[in-house]
């Protein structure tokens, strides 16, 4: 078996696994997120990604879930299955970071927390212990987690993706949409994943309590 094709049914399986488990907490609702791997070698100007197929149930399990796209976007063999409509989204954050695996969810914190603080371009988070989830390990640290605007067109927002990813926040949140989270694989993207769930349910729950 060739290695890419030993690297695409891993990825496929990590992707199956972890979609399941996302599921069962409800984070992909009427369809709502999309999901990608990093399979093969990397170069910022070239690299392969095993994504989720666009507008599916995905709290269900079939063949078709998965596919394989090249850093355009475009898949890199002969398939009826269309990528992600999402997928620029994913690709300038694998080229920007060298992640190798990256989640997006539609949550309702996430939500709200993108909307409270929308206009300020960032969620603030100040000295909550699973900031550690980052590796960031400073007492009492404050982080700011970027929002982005939710513009119709995804190249749009590919394209301010740039100038929005902070180094040490493995993070980006559209407005009113949803986040995007990633590390260097599937478990430490997952853990950045339940990190900042906590944090916009806690940011948004302490401002109602101080209200
Ligand atoms: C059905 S609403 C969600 C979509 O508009 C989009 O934001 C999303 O996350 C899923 O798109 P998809 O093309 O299935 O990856
Ligand atoms: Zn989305």
């Amino acid at each position: 078996m060739s290695i890419l094709l030993e690297e695409k049914q891993r990825a496929f399986a990590e992707l199956r696994d972890i979609k399941a488990n996302l599921a069962a907490r409800g984070w992909f609702p009427a369809t709502s997120g999309n999901l990608s791997i990093r399979v093969g070698g990397f170069e910022p100007s070239a690299f392969t990604f095993a994504i989720t197929s666009s507008g599916r149930d995905k709290s269900v399990q079939t063949p078709e879930d998965f596919l394989l796209v090249n850093e355009k976007g475009l898949p890199t063999e002969a398939t009826s299955l269309k990528p992600s409509a999402e997928t620029l989204i994913h690709s300038e954050i694998y080229r920007l970071t060298g992640a190798g695996a990256i989640f997006h969810v539609h949550t309702i914190f996430n939500n709200l927390a993108s909307e409270l603080y929308g206009e300020r371009g960032s969620i603030p988070v100040d000295g909550v212990e699973l900031i550690k989830a980052f590796n960031i390990w400073d007492e009492e640290a404050q982080i700011e987690i970027p929002i982005l605007p939710n513009y119709a067109e995804i190249p749009r927002i590919a394209e301010l993706v740039e100038g929005a990813i902070v180094p040490r926040i493995p993070g980006i949140v559209l407005r009113k949409h949803g986040i995007y989270a990633w590390g260097a694989n599937a478990f430490e993207a997952k853990r950045h994943l339940e990190a900042f769930e906590f944090l916009f349910e806690y940011v948004y729950r302490l401002h109602v309590m101080n209200k």
